[in-house]
């Protein structure tokens, strides 16, 4: 698995692919700019008339109902529909579910549709399966991400998505491996939109190697975890963590984050 991070990393970097975010209002220039440091290319588009040609350029399609309103679940459709349709990745973060129906039944729809992949924190991934739904705090989680473990594996079967429950332990369940990563810093829980910038990662890294989004999962989380580690060392809060973990994103190589990624495996 190192490896295949290691080559995976350098398949983003060499191919720089084009990744569309339908994304919420808050973290879109956060996002943006942790795509362009791992080596990608950002695009943030909704009107419903392009989303048709804007997906057929581009290598990902990431759905984040963050900021959700009527006009942009449509082009999240539509976005979606042609994605699948030429049989694109696609990632979908559920942000904020289980905090009101209208995005539990939005989110039930998307669902439908097929994710490639679904990042969440443990609170959304049990609100998305619809397990053992004690509490939510809008955007945050409540839950730690070993309490989703359960929720995450019955959205595997459900639905054929890679699912990622996010938090100080990140883990990636795929159809035959689950896997552990704990990198990370909690400081990186201080930074609005860190979430939504593991989502964004995801993206690039499965645009870059389509044929395997469960290691691309994996090495999108790796490299941000690793980032954050390392940019919390040189940081004196949230403020300056925001940007020293772009710069990690930027200057981390692929040799440093096999050696420091702090990975278990699992066959179950
Ligand atoms: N306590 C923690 N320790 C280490 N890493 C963390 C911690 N909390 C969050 N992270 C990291 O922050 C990123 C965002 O995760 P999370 O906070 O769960 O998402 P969200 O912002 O959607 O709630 C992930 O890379 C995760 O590993
Ligand atoms: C605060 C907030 N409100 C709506 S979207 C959003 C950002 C959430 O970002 P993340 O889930 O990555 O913390
Ligand atoms: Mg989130």
């Amino acid at each position: 698995m190192k490896e295949s991070i290691r080559e995976q990393i350098l398949a983003v970097r060499q191919q720089s692919p084009l990744v569309h975010s339908i994304t919420n209002y808050v973290v879109m220039n956060n996002t943006a700019n942790a795509l362009l440091a791992v080596g990608a290319s950002p695009i943030m588009a909704h009107a419903h008339s392009e989303m048709a040609d804007m997906v057929k350029i581009v290598g990902a399609l990431v759905i984040n109902i963050g900021t959700l309103d009527e006009y942009w679940v449509k082009s999240m459709e539509l976005a979606i529909g042609q994605a699948n349709t030429l049989g694109k990745p696609w990632i979908l973060d559920p942000v904020g579910a289980g905090a009101t129906p209208y995005r539990d039944e939005i989110l039930r729809q998307l669902l439908e549709l097929k994710p490639t992949i679904i990042r969440g924190n443990a609170s959304e991934i049990m609100a998305l399966a619809r397990r053992n739904v004690a509490t939510t705090k809008g955007v945050d989680s409540t839950e730690e991400s070993t309490a989703a473990v359960d929720a995450a594996r019955y959205l595997q079967q459900q639905f054929g998505s890679v699912v990622c429950v996010s938090g100080a332990v990140d883990i990636i369940v795929g159809k035959d491996t689950t896997i552990l990563l704990s990198n990370g810093h909690p400081l990186m829980a201080k930074v609005t939109g860190m979430g939504c910038t593991a989502t964004a990662l995801i993206g690039a890294f499965a645009a870059a190697n389509p044929a395997d989004p469960f290691c691309a999962t994996v090495s999108a989380m790796a490299l941000l975890g690793i980032a954050g580690e390392k940019a919390a060392k040189v940081s004196n809060g949230p403020g300056s963590m925001q940007v020293n973990i772009l710069d990690q994103l930027y200057q981390l190589t692929d040799e440093a984050v096999a050696s420091m990624v702090k990975l278990e495996e699992s066959h179950v």
